[in-house]
């Protein structure tokens, strides 16, 4: 596989809508991006300035669901993750290798190890990879206490989830030293120590309390990204979002970003012109108590893409 020459701002940005929620129980996270796009966010991304891609599709790759897909352990739909995540890669690696920026509207967030690996693909080891989330989803298929992939996807990308049916075509190409998190407060044991083994940069609500969002994004950047020019992967996980700023999800913890805060990630990672692609995940608008609090959270699923792609405040 060759590497393609990394475009500084692309202008062009591929929409991709996968309406997955096989990544754990809850149903409706699957209805995030026909919600995000009924709430018009391709216009608002052309209002930007930007060429839209997106061909009316919202994968739901039902076909590429098995027949039979029993538990592997506590491994919950296996064989469907990895399946979904792969076609998830194929089309972000095409989209990226033509120079466009891959949005990804999830969905949950199993489909980042698919968003990843097809960045990864593409932008080979220098790929920089911004978590922003509640919960660290490095978790391997060995420590996890759930079986719900959405919170191990990480530990395929750097190859120590060990060997499970599904995941063969999985190509570990995340180096430990390119991945920076930012908002964590929901980490399992397990996922500590195999952050702290990994040496794995992570800034937690304690950092962000403590120095403030803007030091932390510098901080994060200087790690991964130090002369700000290696290509961006940034994955939001909307629970990295405080429960009354971003109700409608399906793992929220509370104590966690304001408004403000989120926004300022994805506003400061546009400034720096390096994001070839983003993923907003874990909007699940049939949660949260009332119509408005699910309608509120595709409202910022949708300004946290704008913030990205270079709406600003004035
Ligand atoms: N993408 C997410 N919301 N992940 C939540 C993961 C929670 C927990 N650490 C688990 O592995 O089950
Ligand atoms: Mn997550
Ligand atoms: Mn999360």
């Amino acid at each position: 596989m060759t590497e393609s020459k990394f475009i500084k701002s692309p202008s062009s940005v591929a929409v991709l809508g996968v309406s997955f929620s096989g990544g754990q129980p809850k149903g409706g996270v699957d209805e995030g991006p026909i919600r995000m796009i009924e709430h018009g966010i391709l216009d608002q991304i052309k209002d930007l300035g930007w060429k839209v891609d997106h061909d009316g599709r919202l994968d739901h790759y039902k076909d590429l669901e098995p027949a039979e897909d029993p538990d592997i352990g506590i491994l919950k739909r296996p064989r469907y993750v990895g399946a979904v995540s792969k076609a998830v890669s194929e089309a972000v690696e095409s989209h990226a290798r033509q120079g466009q920026m891959v949005l990804t509207l999830g969905g949950d967030h199993s489909i980042g190890l698919g968003t990843v690996s097809g960045s990864t693909a593409v932008y080979g080891e220098d790929t920089c990879l911004i978590w922003v989330d509640a919960h660290a989803d490095i978790n391997t298929p060995d420590s996890t206490d759930s079986g719900n992939l959405h919170g191990c996807p990480i530990s395929w990308m750097l190859g120590i989830a060990g060997k499970v049916e599904g995941f063969e075509w999985v190509q570990p190409r995340l180096k430990p030293s390119n991945l920076v998190y930012i908002g964590l407060r929901d980490v399992d044991p397990a996922e500590k120590r195999i952050l702290r083994e990994h040496n794995i940069k992570a800034f937690s609500m304690f950092e962000v309390d403590k120095y403030g969002i803007g030091k932390v994004v510098e901080m994060a950047l200087d790690h991964v990204n130090p002369d700000r020019t290696k290509p961006i992967h940034l994955s939001f996980d909307v629970d990295a979002l405080d429960p009354s700023v971003a109700p409608a999800t399906g793992t929220p913890v509370r104590g966690g970003l304001t408004f403000r805060e989120g926004h300022y990630i994805c506003e400061a990672i546009a400034e720096t012109k390096c994001l070839v692609a983003l993923d907003v995940v874990e909007v699940n608008p049939l949660l949260g108590s009332d119509e408005a609090s699910w309608q509120q959270t595709v409202k910022i699923g949708c300004s946290l893409v704008r913030s990205a792609l270079g709406e600003t405040l004035l």
